[in-house]
């Protein structure tokens, strides 16, 4: 069989392509006729396509990927190719497509979500930033209007009408966290016509193996005004005195840290003599723990930045600074006690979802990245979804070389300043991927003393990012990246106008270098796919060392090899290693998320009851009717003094206000269980079950318990100046809310875990 011909069948455990590929000479047929009509016919054309119901009839497939062919090629000057074509189609059938960078995914997702959208689905199109939802929705907007489909984008900046406006659309981009927060803020609301985000149909998700799998469970919070928590800036200062090993041990992982013997001594002296273990004033000893978790374990510029006097996290799946994102509370404060700067707001959680929650709503789901078939089996344990593995346009002549191992980070640098010396004498682009942002500062330091300058693009500069990183395939360049490395946007030879592309390509095209192993083989891929986009030329390789975390953290055995004399280790079963230990890694990784994913099914099982009966009460008056049935008689009496309306009116808020209420306050709870239950039950039984056993008890009461107090709240209501002043009996919403991403997720992640140890008291080892 020919090669071309194979590679447009598809891959072996992913989806057929087959059915696809056979309608592509039709297409084209089809195509050809299409050139004759006006504008307004080919509008036409694709109008009509919506006579029927989903999914599309083979007849009515070819006709749409035809028209869609030729509307782009009118509007933006770029015709799909057939493998784009295969990647609508995937799309239309509810999978992933897996297509390799800069095969324009952003296209063939617009031509499937008009698809959808000409049968009558509203289809939201979720990027992971801001910048792109508004870049793609522009950029597609005439493809979009020849196809008779609306368009329309939110931001984080988008007024409460502009949003409305902006999910009025047939299609509709945004940041997966921006859609998550408006769903949120949908459910506090006291009035129907103030929600922003329609019944959901379909969401195709871009980049879906970093929002599926790696932010998966995110917890998008939303936050009500409560008093701040005062900066403990004193046990900040406390804590920096402390000696590692004398006064702390931090266990292997670098997970853990505990106080030793004398390092209570010293800090019980330090405060003045009080008794971290006393039983009456057990609250100092978490607050100990917090700021030795926040001096010890996290550190700037690995885990978070400090720019405009604020502690920013950096977001470890993409090495970009994350926004909205913040530790709990306590560790928050700590952190920025720690470093010196103004505490942030904290406050009350009214309600959270993660961003699987938030994704599995749509009863039809899609999604496309580079790299999904190393994450397929998740993809289809936690979402039902099926990978579609799309060739690339031309066939990808990148020589991606094996790793090559030393035994210490010194001799890894070396080789690789080397190497990039090397390279860079003829001119050959150079990406560098590091693993945060502390060492891309420090290698680009060390190229520096080599006379090697290089430009670097991190979480603290993510502004640039997508100029730095359009410039990176100019002649000479060397650039150093966290792994951002500005996804969406694209590496082209010879510059982003590509003026010099010839020469670049001459060179041997972009050469990508990895300074160490990512967590992941997909990250690894991620990297490795800046070079090589659409036939380019161009080399990736990967430098490792026996010190680096990944193998220091998951390699069975680090000690007993043998080096050459520059410190390689070039024997197989050592190279072996490295691979097995990016496995046990990610074995790891599936597993919490494994776990998070249980945890949450049943708090959003629970969390469904609730705000189903809160739609009743927001939109059917139940509130009303079940106050008339509690309290009659104090009913009848209002009724018959004000009227029924403010009457129903009243009651809808206070129920909402109860419900609401009760709510917030047995999220608390079960964020609270979690954490102690982990405690109480870590390597005995499956604390899963023994949350279950006393999570769904507490919840029996809860719809009765709001009714009640809704009730009661009913009886004592007052008149004032002819209305019913429901702030007499308490109900108030909160003053102001605010949104933020919980960084690692409550109870899943050591981190959280480590909290949670931490409130419950003394040491991590005895779990007392
Ligand atoms: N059929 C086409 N003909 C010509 N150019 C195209 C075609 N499809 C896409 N392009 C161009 O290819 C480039 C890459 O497209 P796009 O950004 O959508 O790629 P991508 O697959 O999303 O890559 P990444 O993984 O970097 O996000 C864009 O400049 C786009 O204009």
């Amino acid at each position: 069989m020919a090669e071309s011909v194979r590679r447009l069948l598809g891959k072996p455990g992913a989806v057929d392509l087959r059915p696809y590929t056979k309608l592509l000479p039709a297409i084209e047929a089809e195509e050809e006729g299409l050139r004759e009509l006006s504008d307004g016919e080919l509008t036409e054309k694709a109008i009509d396509l919506g006579y029927a119901e989903l999914p599309y009839s083979q007849n009515d497939l070819v006709s749409l990927c035809a028209v869609g062919r030729e509307a782009a090629r009118r509007t933006l000057d770029e015709r799909p190719f057939d493998v784009q074509l295969l990647g609508v189609m995937a799309l239309l059938d509810g999978h992933v497509a897996e297509m390799a960078t800069g095969e324009g995914k952003t296209l063939a997702g617009t031509l499937a979500a008009a698809g959808f959208a000409l049968r009558g689905k509203r289809v939201h199109v979720l990027s992971v930033n801001d910048y792109l939802a508004r870049r793609d929705a522009e950029w597609m907007g005439p493809l979009y209007a020849m196809l008779g489909v609306t368009v329309g984008s939110v931001s984080e900046e988008s007024t409460v009408d502009e949003r409305k406006q902006a999910y009025g659309c047939d299609v509709t981009y945004a940041a997966v966290s921006e859609l998550g927060f408006d769903v949120l803020r949908d459910r506090m609301v006291t009035d129907v016509d103030d929600r922003v985000v329609p019944e959901p149909h379909v969401a195709i998700i871009d980049e879906a193996d970093s929002v599926l799998v790696d932010e998966a469970r995110v917890p998008l919070v939303l936050a009500g005004a409560a008093e701040a928590v005062a900066a403990d800036v004193e046990m900040a200062d406390v804590v920096r005195g402390l000696k590692p090993r004398l006064h702390y041990e931090v266990d292997g992982e670098g997970r853990n840290v505990q106080l030793t013997d004398a390092g209570i001594d010293a800090v019980e002296k330090a405060l003045g003599g009080v008794d971290l273990y006393s039983e009456d004033d057990t609250s100092v000893l978490p607050q100990v723990n917090l700021a030795l978790h926040a001096h010890v374990l996290l550190q700037r510029d690995v885990h978070y930045v400090v720019r405009d006097g604020e502690v920013r996290l950096i977001n470890e799946s993409r090495g970009r600074i994350a926004l909205l994102q913040r530790w709990p509370d306590g560790l928050q404060a700590a952190v920025e006690a720690k470093e010196k700067v103004a505490v942030s707001q904290t406050g009350e959680v009214l309600d959270s979802i993660t961003v699987q929650s938030l994704v599995l709503r749509y009863p039809t789901l899609a999604g496309m990245t580079g790299t999904a078939m190393s994450v397929a089996e998740q993809l289809r344990e936690f979402y039902e979804l099926e990978v579609a593995v799309v060739p690339s346009n031309k066939p990808n002549v990148r020589e991606d070389h094996g790793a090559l191992l030393y035994a210490t980070r010194e001799e890894k640098e070396d080789a690789l300043v080397a190497k990039v010396e090397e390279i860079h004498k003829t001119g050959r682009p150079i990406l560098i991927g590091t693993q945060d942002v502390a060492e891309s500062e420090l290698l680009a330091e060390r190229l520096r003393a080599a006379g090697l300058e290089s430009v670097v693009l991190n979480a603290k500069n993510d502004a640039d990012e997508a100029s730095i990183i359009a410039e990176a395939g100019t002649y000479g360049a060397i650039t150093v990246s966290t792994q951002m490395a500005g996804r969406g946007t694209d590496i082209r030879l010879g510059g982003s106008d590509m003026t010099d592309r010839d020469r670049v390509v001459e060179t041997g095209g972009l050469f990508v270098m990895g300074f160490g192993r990512y967590p992941s083989s997909r990250l690894d891929g991620q990297l490795r796919g800046r070079a090589g986009r659409q036939g380019d030329p161009g080399d990736s390789i990967f430098f490792v060392s026996m010190d680096d975390d990944l193998l220091v953290n998951h390699a069975p055995e680090t000690t007993g090899y043998k080096t050459t004399a520059d410190g390689e280790i070039t024997d197989e079963g050592w190279l072996a290693m490295v691979d097995h230990a990016q496995r046990v890694s990610e074995g790891q990784l599936l597993e919490v998320h494994r776990n998070t994913w249980r945890y949450n099914k049943l708090i959003d099982v629970q969390r469904e009851v609730v705000l189903e009966h809160r739609e009743l009460v927001l939109s059917s008056g139940q509130g009303d009717r079940h106050v008339a049935a509690d309290r009659r008689e104090r009913h009848e009496e209002l009724v018959e003094e004000l009227d029924a309306d403010e009457v129903a009116r009243a009651a809808k808020l206070i129920t909402l206000y109860h419900l609401d209420r009760g709510w917030t306050d047995h999220n608390a709870f079960l964020s609270e269980l979690r954490e102690g239950i982990h405690l109480r039950y870590l390597g005995r039984r499956d604390p899963l079950d023994e949350f279950n056993r006393e999570a769904v008890p507490v919840f029996k009461g809860f719809l009765d318990g709001a009714r009640a107090r809704a009730a009661e709240s009913f009886e004592e209501l007052e008149v004032v100046d002819g209305e019913l002043d429901v702030s007499s009996v308490g109900v108030k919403r909160p003053s102001m809310t605010w949104t933020y991403m919980v960084h690692d997720h409550p109870f899943s992640s050591a981190l959280e875990t480590l909290v949670g140890r931490l409130k419950g008291g003394r040491g991590t080892s005895n779990g007392d």
